[in-house]
C-alpha cells in the first residue's frame, strides 16, 4: 500500500505531532467502540513521543496498551521495552490504560509466544494504532534480516499472534507480532528519527515489496497506509 513521508524540524516538533495524531486516534475509537487499542515499539527513539501522549486527555481507562515487540527479558532488565512503556507512557493521564506484556516469568520464549498470543488475540483484530520503529538495518517490529522466523513473521497467511524470534542483530530472543496483526491498524505509523536512517528508508521505500529490508516489505504490502514520521 501507500504512504505518506511527515517530516519534522526536530524530535520536539514530530512528538507533539505524532502524540495529537494518536491521540485522535485513541479518542475516536473509544468514542464508537466503547474501547481502543495501541501497540507501540521501543528502542531509543519513543521516549518523547511516549511522554507527550501520556499527557493527552483522554479517557485512558479504555485504552489497551501492548508492545509491538519484547526483548525476551523480564521487566526488571534495563533491556525490556515493558520498563521503558511503564516509565515513559503509563504515566499521568496515561497511567490510567491497561498494559498486556509480551513476556512472562518462568515461561519459555515459546511459551510467552503462546501465552501473549492468547491475551491479545482480541486486540488486534485489527489494532486502532500501530507505532513501528525501524533499525538502521532496516528492521522493524522484530522483523530482523535472517531472523529465525522472518518468513513466517512475514507471510500475510501466518496466522495474527505473537511469535518468537533470533536474529545476530537482536541481542535477546525476540517476542513480535506477526506483520498480519499489525498491517491492518487503523492508523499505521513508523516513527524514526536521525539522519542515518532517512537513506534506510529511502532504499525500502524505492525497493518496495522486494526490498532484502523488512520494513519495506511492510509498508509496501500491508492493506493500510504507513504515515511515516521523521525527523533528523
Ligand atoms: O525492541 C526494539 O528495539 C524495537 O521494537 C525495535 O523494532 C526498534 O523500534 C528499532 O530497533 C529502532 O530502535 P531505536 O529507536 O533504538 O533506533
Amino acid at each position: 500500500m501507500a504512504y505518506r513521508f511527515n517530516i519534522f524540524d526536530n524530535g520536539a516538533a514530530l512528538a507533539e505531532t505524532l502524540a495529537e495524531r494518536v491521540a485522535g486516534t485513541l479518542a475516536e475509537a473509544v468514542a464508537m467502540r466503547g474501547h481502543a487499542s495501541i501497540a507501540v515499539s521501543g528502542g531509543s527513539t519513543p521516549k518523547a513521543f511516549f511522554r507527550a501522549l501520556s499527557s493527552t486527555t483522554l479517557d485512558w481507562s479504555r485504552v489497551t496498551i501492548t508492545l509491538v515487540d519484547e526483548r525476551f527479558v523480564p521487566e526488571s532488565n534495563e533491556r525490556s521495552n515493558h520498563a521503558l512503556v511503564s516509565a515513559g507512557l503509563l504515566q499521568g493521564k496515561a497511567a490510567e490504560a491497561r498494559f498486556v506484556p509480551l513476556y512472562h516469568d518462568g515461561a519459555t520464549a515459546e511459551d510467552a509466544a503462546r501465552l501473549a498470543t492468547a491475551a491479545t488475540v482480541d486486540l488486534c483484530r485489527p489494532f486502532d494504532v500501530v507505532v513501528l520503529g525501524m533499525g538502521g538495518d532496516g528492521h522493524t517490529a522484530s522483523f530482523f534480516p535472517g531472523g529465525s522466523n522472518l518468513q513466517m513473521a512475514l507471510d500475510p497467511a501466518t496466522p495474527r499472534g505473537v511469535i518468537t524470534m533470533e536474529a545476530e542483530g537482536a541481542g535477546e530472543p525476540r517476542l513480535t507480532f506477526t506483520f498480519s496483526a499489525l498491517q491492518d491498524a487503523r492508523l499505521l505509523i513508523l516513527h524514526i528519527e536521525s539522519q542515518s536512517k532517512k537513506p534506510v528508508i529511502d532504499r525500502a521505500l524505492s525497493e518496495g515489496k522486494d526490498s532484502t529490508l523488512p520494513i519495506g516489505r511492510v509498508i509496501a504490502t500491508a492493506s493500510s497506509d504507513t504515515e511515516i514520521y521523521w525527523a533528523p
